[in-house]
């Protein structure tokens, strides 16, 4: 199966375009005040507008409302959620079953433990986007740029298609995917100059990085 990369926190048309222009498979949209990459529900619409297709659109929330998803259904029109809050299984049903659109579920990573909360989500989810556990005074729970231990996911038996990310750039994904073996790469922090201003060089970099990976991985895995 192909690999998946997702350039996510996506907040100008020119660098949305470069990461369409780059292959992207999936971009990703942050609807979350606190963050940088935060969108309105305007900017959503613009920029969704903009995709045409030509990627997967990935709407990024935190535990949010009803109300604030259908908001985000009617400017974006997601492809794809990915709920990156403390989202129980029971809310990933809901919102599967209210809003027809499939879930990535992030699940945060320091310790091994925190695979505890797997088969739950695994039973629900579509997908599973694994990140890095935020430090407790974090002023949000994702986007950054800091890495797990990735070796923690070296025996993982998930049925489930699962991304890997936190921290991630053009120069270590490679061996994230060697590690994890990850069907997809999601990247934040590490395709920007400055916290939110995404930098068309190092986006069109990881995607390279990511596609080459991809080819070496699937060489070594046949010999
Ligand atoms: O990107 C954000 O600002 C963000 C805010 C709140 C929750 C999640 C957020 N990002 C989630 C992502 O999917 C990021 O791409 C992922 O955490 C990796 O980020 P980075 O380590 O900066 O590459």
């Amino acid at each position: 199966m192909s690999l998946l990369v997702k350039i996510c926190g996506l907040s100008t048309r020119e660098t949305l375009q470069t990461a369409l222009d780059a292959g992207a498979d999936m971009v990703g949209f942050v609807f979350f005040p606190p963050s940088p990459r935060h969108l309105s529900l305007e900017a959503g619409r613009e920029l969704g507008r903009q995709v045409k297709q030509r990627a997967l659109k990935v709407a990024l929330t935190v535990d949010a409302d009803d109300a604030t998803l259908d908001n985000i259904m009617d400017a974006l029109s997601p492809d794809i959620f990915q709920l990156h809050g403390k989202e129980s299984v029971a809310r990933l049903r809901d919102i599967k079953q209210r809003f027809g659109r499939p879930v990535m579920k992030a699940v945060p990573v320091a310790t091994s433990a925190d695979l505890a909360a797997l088969p739950g989500y695994a039973a629900v989810a579509d997908s599973i986007l694994f990140d890095a556990r935020a430090p407790k005074d974090a002023t949000r729970p994702g986007g950054l740029g800091e890495p797990f231990d990735w070796h923690l996911l070296e025996n993982l038996d998930l049925k489930l298609p699962y991304m890997v990310s936190g921290g991630l750039h053009a120069g270590n994904v490679t061996e994230a995917l060697r590690v994890t073996r990850a069907g997809g790469v999601d990247v934040s922090s590490g395709v920007e100059s400055a916290p939110g201003v995404k930098d068309p060089e190092m986006i069109k970099a990881f995607i390279r990085a990511a596609r080459a990976s991809q080819d070496a991985n699937q060489e070594l895995s046949v010999r």
